[in-house]
């Protein structure tokens, strides 16, 4: 992902032109404050070809006086577009360098007779079968059937270290678009055209997916309903100056109108939103929707997977023990027989390990056995051998139980030797055949790096980690202490993982979950927010709602702050919008009733020369404040680590003050400036 992306003339240009695209009336329209201004700049246009439209007998020099409201109106909608345009400037960006990726594949089709045909990349269909050789370039998303290699992914996740991708497993899915450095892989493809991980990458940056959020649905709700009032307000203004004896010109009433009503948080709500989520993408996190990214923001529980997410996941046989009367040739010969169908990464090291020590087995003699593959409930795998007999190796719970329901024994030694393997952070795998438990396979992996540090700062956040995982509970206290994470919960199952997300959050909790396997999908898809690793497997990235490009299970901390920064920047950004129109209502209500009622020349407290200049200035003032914030809206309120709330007071504090003071400041300026230019009586 390209990360120094900034705002080049060429972007600016871009945002330019669009702003000027956006003024379509049913684009417009989804933004019903700006959409009011818009409406009144289109009637001030009329009135500035003709002054009496609506009657009355208005000198020509009305028309001076309506075309400069015309030209701030039209100004002020545009100034809103150009914040969007802006905020999605960096997207778009992106999602063309992205694009370029997608060039021109060809790709090597298996046909049903087992030869292959060269297609374009575009032809590939679900279930296709392709094969890569390295340097080719891989042409669809899909999960290895057979082989191993080492894959650039850089197209995609911006990092040039190879990742291994190999059947079997939580790293078995490849992305098309990313290159095989090395061997050869057969992929089964799992999209249709369209509908590629790279496919919905670019449209989420390109936020042609967007989607409102709640909260934000909410305030438009909100702005709506203010606008409804003012536009009232404004309306009984004139038959009241009416009453006594005056009237009031429409382009003023307009003017007045889109002083009050709220547009400055109504031009740049939408503009907030993309920045937050273009923030996310900026430290290479995918998030599907905006509402990910917000309810990351008050996150309090993170529940972790632990092989793959808290440590590498390359899990690798190191040693085997046997247990009993077992020699460690006989526990090697059953750990191999029990992998030789096992695709996993954990299975083929058995495999490999085996025959390093000398033991290995063909696989054609063993046809008419009966694979036993991997599952995360059996938590086993091995085989089935034509004679009857069964071999197994798998969670030392898992086995213990299922000999002791077979009516075996346990060996005395199991116990001892298990727990050596756990307290070293090692998983270890107990090996049988039938009844008889020959000993055990030690797997070793290790802890991501920085992640101790990491989980304190989470703590800090005030954030609870638990690693939930499927290995033994001495393995998993090892890993969590290591790893620095709050607690664990062990021996655990797929449901399991999802029953502890639904507890937390009955009780009022928002839970995030990081993950990459299979087995983490339901979870993944019942968590508040969801990160799965991209190293994971497709079903995870499916089922989660962001996606760390980096597998990085702890990047929730740059989410949780962009998330909370995006709600404060919101809050913020509206308070300031709210007191500055009610500063606004008490600076030009008097000026504008001078001319009819001079008694009220006393509360013109801010001396401003004329009613025109006072009503000019104060549309001017509220035009030039919406730029001046898009910095504002685009960077986001500085974030500190403080509770959500303490920050929220203080911001509607600073911009509550603010957002009364400035008005009166800004104004005065303008309104010397025309004076200064001779226009105060235009
Ligand atoms: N190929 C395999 N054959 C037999 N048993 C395995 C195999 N792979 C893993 N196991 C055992 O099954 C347990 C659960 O494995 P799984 O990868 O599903 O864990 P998990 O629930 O995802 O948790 P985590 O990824 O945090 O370890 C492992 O701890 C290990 O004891
Ligand atoms: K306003
Ligand atoms: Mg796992």
């Amino acid at each position: 992902m390209e990360k120094s992306a900034t705002f080049n003339r060429a972007m600016m240009g871009r945002a330019v032109g669009e702003s000027f695209v956006k003024l379509d009336p049913r684009v417009m329209v989804k933004n019903p404050v700006m959409f009011v201004v818009e409406i009144g700049f289109v009637i001030t246009l009329f009135l500035t070809f003709d002054p009496n439209l609506f009657g009355g007998h208005y000198p020509p020099q009305q028309r001076a006086y309506n075309l400069v409201v015309t030209v701030v109106l039209l100004v002020t909608v545009l100034f809103g577009n150009f914040a969007e345009s802006i905020a999605e400037g960096r997207g778009k960006a992106q999602a063309e360098s992205l694009r370029k990726t997608k060039t021109d594949l060809l790709a090597n089709r298996r046909l049903p007779n087992g030869t292959f045909e060269s297609v374009p990349a575009t032809a590939l269909r679900k279930e296709d079968i392709v094969r890569v050789v390295a340097g080719e370039t891989i042409p669809a998303d899909g999960e290895v059937m057979e082989g191993l290699g080492s894959v650039d992914e850089s197209a995609i996740t911006g990092e040039s270290a190879p990742v291994i991708r190999g059947a079997g497993g939580d790293f078995s899915s490849v992305t098309g678009g990313t290159k095989l450095l090395s061997d050869e892989l057969l992929i089964r493809v799992t999209v249709n055209p369209g509908e590629s991980f790279l496919d919905k990458m670019i449209s989420l940056v390109e936020g042609a997916s967007r989607q409102k959020t709640p909260n934000e649905i909410a305030l438009s709700v909100l702005l709506a309903g203010l606008t409804l009032i003012f536009l009232i307000v404004v309306d009984t203004l004139e038959p009241f100056a009416h009453y006594v004896h005056g009237t009031i010109d429409v382009a003023t009433l307009i003017a007045l109108l889109v002083c009050l009503i709220p547009t400055t948080i109504g031009a740049l709500l939408s503009a907030i939103g993309i920045a937050g989520m273009d923030r996310v993408i900026r430290f290479n996190v995918i998030a599907k929707s905006g509402k990910a990214v917000e309810a990351a923001g008050d996150v309090n529980t993170l529940i972790l997977d632990k092989t793959g997410t808290i440590t590498i996941g390359n899990r690798l046989a190191t040693e085997f023990i046997p247990v009993g009367t077992h020699t460690e040739q006989s526990l090697i010969g059953t750990s191999v027989l029990s992998s030789l169908f096992d695709e996993t990464p954990e299975g083929r090291s058995v495999v490999d390990l085996g025959k390093t020590k000398g033991v290995s087995y063909v696989r054609e003699e063993y046809n008419n056995a009966e694979n036993v593959e991997f599952s995360a409930d059996t938590r086993m795998s091995g085989l089935d051998l034509p004679n009857g007999s069964i071999v197994r190796k798998g969670a030392v719970d898992a086995i213990r139980q299922y000999v002791q329901q077979h009516g075996g024994t346990v060996p005395g030694d199991l116990e001892e030797k298990t727990r050596r393997i756990a307290v070293e952070g090692g998983t270890p795998l107990a090996v049988i055949q039938d009844n008889e438990i020959y000993g055990l396979i030690y797997l070793k992996d290790i802890v991501k790096t920085g992640m101790r540090e990491r989980f304190n700062e989470l703590r800090k956040m005030g954030i609870k980690t638990v690693m939930c995982t499927g290995d033994n509970p001495l393995t998993a206290a090892t890993i969590a202490k290591e790893a620095g994470v709050d607690d664990f919960i062990a021996e655990a199952k797929p449901e399991d993982k999802m029953r502890l997300i639904r507890s937390e959050q009955e009780d009022g909790k928002l839970v995030a979950m990081s993950g990459d396997g299979t087995n983490d999908a339901p979870a993944l898809a019942q968590a508040d927010v969801g990160l799965a690793m991209n190293t994971g497997t497709s079903a995870a990235k499916e089922a989660g709602n962001m996606v760390d490009l980096d597998s990085d299970p702890t990047k929730l901390i740059e989410v949780v702050a962009i998330g909370k920064q995006l709600l404060i920047t919101r809050g913020a950004i509206t308070t300031f919008s709210i007191a500055n129109d009610v500063a606004k209502y008490f600076a030009i209500i008097p000026a504008m009733f001078m001319a009819v009622l001079p008694s009220l020349k006393a509360l013109n407290i801010m001396f401003l020369t004329s009613p025109q200049s006072a009503i000019l200035s104060a549309l001017i003032f509220n035009a030039i404040i919406i730029p001046l914030l898009i910095p504002l809206a685009m960077k986001g309120v500085k974030y500190r680590p403080m509770s959500a709330t303490a920050m929220l007071m203080r911001n509607i504090f600073i911009y509550g003050v603010g957002g009364v003071i400035a008005p009166f400041v800004g104004i005065k300026i303008i309104d010397l400036v025309i004076t200064a230019l001779g226009l105060a009586h235009i």
